[in-house]
């Protein structure tokens, strides 16, 4: 099996996008959502992505914002994909596609299979994106999708290996679990969680 795919989410400062690069991070996602304590402005995103190599995916993470909103903070950071987690139907990704980026779809409902909608990728995430609170990926309930889907919600360098293992998630990404205050990463727990998540 190849290498769990790792996104480390909601980075601010240089220091912590070079902490996610350096351990390993396959993607690093800045939020342009507003109203999150992690939300940034599209000029400081294009300053932190420009020192993110080309093997690791930039994300523009956004929460029910208009498509031409979408798409201009994704054109104005230079972010090579984009993270959607309001109810945004394939309509919307097919509207983004003719962009070239990587979609990503979030959602907290049950999905069967990545691409439904026309994403590249389909993360399973807590119904309160970003809160750090788990769901109940561990319930003989839940049924992993068909194809790349990464785990998300209440990931933690404590739990992530479980998760995996309990999942058979393609990848894992994590926001609340690496920071030391609510909105305020912890490079040595990004590096922990990398560590931890492929074991
Ligand atoms: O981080 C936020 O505040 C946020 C706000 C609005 C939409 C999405 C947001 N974050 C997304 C993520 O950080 C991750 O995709 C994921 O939800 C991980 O969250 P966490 O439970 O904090 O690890």
């Amino acid at each position: 099996m190849s290498e769990l795919f790792v996104k480390i989410c909601g980075l601010k400062t240089g220091h912590d996008v070079g902490a996610a690069v350096d351990a390993g991070a396959d993607a690093v996602g800045f939020v342009f959502a507003p109203g999150s304590p992690r939300t940034v402005d599209a000029a400081t995103a294009r300053a932190l992505a420009a020192g993110v190599p080309d093997s690791v995916l930039t994300v523009g993470v956004f929460r029910g914002q208009p498509v031409e909103e979408v798409r201009r903070f994704a054109e104005e950071s230079g972010v090579r994909g984009v993270q959607l987690h309001g109810d945004e139907g394939p309509e919307f990704y097919e509207a983004l596609r003719a962009g070239g980026r990587t979609l990503l779809r979030a959602t907290a409902e049950h999905v069967k299979r990545c691409g439904e909608y026309g994403e590249d990728l389909l993360l399973l995430d807590a119904p309160d994106p970003g809160s750090g609170k788990p769901w109940n990926w561990g319930s003989a309930e839940f049924a992993a999708p068909e194809g790349r889907w990464l785990l998300a919600g209440g990931l933690t360098p404590g739990n992530v290996r479980e998760a995996v293992a309990t999942t058979g998630a393609w990848g894992v990404d994590v926001s609340s679990g690496v920071e030391r205050e609510r909105g305020v990463k912890d490079p040595a727990l990004i590096r922990s969680f990398i560590e931890a998540a492929r074991g």
